[in-house]
């Protein structure tokens, strides 16, 4: 059964792929084939705080339930003292007591690849660091690439220390942190292995309850037999087991339905951890205390004083090294389904009843839910093309030799949304994202309606949009909420210009800002589900933008060229200037 569900999403995915049947279950749990239980336990709500030793949170501030349940020594001991219990064979041995704390496995599948390298190690590396894991963890890297333990140290200790090297002790942190990695190497679609890693996951267990983790950091074609096998084979016998996974989650409605169907078939909704990264920067997170936390912005978030809002990400580098993945996919598809529009969500809900990941995802899918349908006709596309600036030469997206010459797919998009609902009906949501562009940029822009009846119309000059408020909120690079006020410049004229209540967090809050994967990372730890995309809100995001994928590929309508380190097509423009915007990004020399 599961392989003919495969073969029916990788039809979906990759159309080559034959398939005879597809026979699901719909979407309750079904119980493994093999006689290993699925096992998951609810995040625990009525723990005894009182018996933690380590009062690590997720990041709404929640207490970890991976924590152990022990004799209530306080943070300050050493979180790591269970390495006395290993001996020179590398087994642990404990007491009967210690056997009765907890123990998280985190298996990230895919340990070999890019994401990672880059992400996904030096995320744990940066909680353990900060004693944000629990007590006793162990991390288990999987792939089919043939390393020992020690060459897979060797690997991740290149990129391990990317926000920590200049920290204290980091050499010595670095040490205890690898010695907790080892390697498993086998197949994503083979339960005999995934039975290996099972063991040797219950030999670092050493008889805790155990908590498992597995973060599917793989190609999308093979989610579902990894899923598969983890599930039948590698789940926690006694404690939860949860998968985060990684998008893309589909390429349409259709693709992506059937991976939620596929996946449901092993694990229930409450073990699905789908991330989105862009959820876990800082200031997305601030997004909802910025307004539900200070009386000025909220009573004026509405069409009522709202024109228009924009949504903007752009990189200066181009496909490097993930054309492949990419030309099956587009930007609208990497960025917009999902990043841009998971920003948009928690902009535009309404006050959720609480905190609860539960009902902030019900306002997310409601925004979601109310949103119209992308038109063809309110969306561009561009791709971008090679050009030489001196001595440098910058390659087409199609010199990638991944990418098929005659590729039509879209590295630009800028397109035009609405939410039709009281709130925000008529107010453009514009976004805007590219790669190989001028500059490496998130934002979100919000642009005011004019002060009626102005007192200074007359001292703005003939510009009357450079005039009104534009609230800047800048995820990255240097993070800052900014507001453009109209102010007097001083002197005994009477003269207006344009300035920044800046809030610029490098200034404010001088220390580092963790990486979005830690935070998210916490959280699925914590069994805190915020971050994370529920399959409604997935279906909801899909119903927008599937339609337009289909007739842009359809008609095969061809994205418009600009050169690498534009400022991207000028259809977006034209695109901005019909729902009279204009791009707010241009000519702000705070960005
Ligand atoms: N890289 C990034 O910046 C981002 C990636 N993602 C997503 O994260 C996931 C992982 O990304 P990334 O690390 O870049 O992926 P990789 O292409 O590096 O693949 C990860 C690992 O999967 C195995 N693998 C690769 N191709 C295949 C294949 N065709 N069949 C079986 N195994 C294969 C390889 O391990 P081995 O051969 O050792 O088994 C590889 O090291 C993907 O879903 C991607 O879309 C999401 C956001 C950003
Ligand atoms: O998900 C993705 O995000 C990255 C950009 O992430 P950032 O945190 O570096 O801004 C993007 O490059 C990639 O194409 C996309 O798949």
């Amino acid at each position: 059964m599961a392989s003919a569900c495969l073969n029916c999403y990788n039809h979906c995915f990759f159309p080559s792929f034959a398939h005879d049947k597809c026979q699901t279950t719909g979407t309750q749990l079904v119980q493994p084939r093999s006689n290993i239980p699925i096992a998951w336990m609810p995040r625990v709500k009525g723990i005894d705080r009182s018996r933690r030793r380590f009062g690590a949170k997720s990041s709404n501030g929640s207490p970890l339930d991976a924590t152990c349940l022990g004799d209530g020594e306080s943070h300050s001991l050493p979180l790591h003292k269970s390495f006395a219990n290993l001996s020179e064979d590398g087994n642990f041995h404990i007491s009967e007591s210690e056997k009765k704390e907890p123990t998280i496995s985190i298996t990230v599948v895919g340990a070999s690849g890019d994401l990672a390298k880059k992400k996904i190690f030096p995320a744990l590396f940066a909680l353990f660091y900060e004693d944000w894991l629990p007590q006793h963890f162990t991390i288990f890297g999987y792939a089919r690439s043939k390393l020992t333990d020690e060459e897979l140290r060797n690997m991740i200790s290149q990129t391990l220390t990317c926000r920590i090297d200049k920290r204290e002790n980091c050499s010595d942190k670095m040490d205890q942190f690898l010695q907790r990695c080892f390697f498993h190497s086998g197949l994503y679609n083979s339960e005999d292995n995934f039975s290996e890693l099972d063991q040797k996951l219950k030999e670092k267990e050493v008889g805790r309850v155990s908590n498992r983790l597995f973060y599917l950091s793989i190609p999308p074609n093979i989610f579902v037999d990894a899923v598969r096998c983890a599930s039948r084979c590698a789940s926690s016998p006694a404690g939860w087991t949860r998968v985060i996974v990684e998008k893309p989650f589909g390429r349409d409605s259709e693709s992506s339905g059937e991976l939620t169907r596929c996946l449901k078939q092993y694990l229930t909704e409450d073990q699905i951890f789908r991330i989105d990264h862009y959820l876990g920067k800082e200031l997305v997170e601030n997004l909802s205390v910025l307004r539900f936390s200070n009386l000025v912005f909220e009573p004026l978030w509405s069409r009522q004083y709202i024109r228009n809002v924009q949504l903007i990400f752009s990189e200066d580098f181009g496909t490097e090294g993930r054309g492949g993945y990419f030309d099956n996919y587009g930007i609208i598809r990497d960025i917009m389904q999902n990043h841009l529009l998971q920003i948009l969500a928690l902009f535009a809900m309404e006050t959720p009843v609480s905190l609860d990941g539960e009902d902030i995802r019900n306002e997310k899918v409601k925004v979601l839910r109310s949103m119209r349908v992308l038109q063809c006709d309110d969306v561009i596309t561009g791709q971008y093309k090679g050009h030489k600036k001196g001595d440098r030469v910058y390659p087409a997206y199609t010199d990638d030799p991944t990418v098929p010459k005659d590729s039509l797919t879209a590295t630009f998009a800028a397109a035009a949304l609405f939410i039709d609902n009281a709130r925000w009906d008529g107010v453009p949501f514009l976004m805007k994202a590219g790669k190989a562009l001028h500059t490496r940029r998130a934002e979100i822009r919000v642009q005011f309606r004019h002060v009626p009846g102005n007192l200074y119309k007359k001292n703005f000059g003939c510009d009357l949009d450079q005039a009104t408020n534009e609230l800047v909120i800048r995820v990255q690079p240097d993070e800052a909420i900014y507001l453009k006020v109209n102010n007097k410049v001083p002197g005994l004229g009477m003269r207006l210009d344009r300035s920044n209540l800046n809030l610029l967090y490098s200034a404010r809050y001088p220390r580092e800002i963790p990486d979005a994967y830690e935070r998210l990372l916490l959280d699925a730890i914590a069994g805190e589900r915020r971050l994370f995309i529920r399959s409604d809100e997935l279906d909801a995001a899909w119903s927008i933008f599937t339609p337009v994928l289909k007739e842009l590929e359809g008609k095969k309508i061809a994205p418009e060229l600009y050169p690498y380190g534009s400022r991207g097509p000028v259809g977006a423009h034209y695109l901005a200037a019909k729902h009279n915007v204009r791009w707010g990004d241009l000519g702000d020399e705070t960005s």
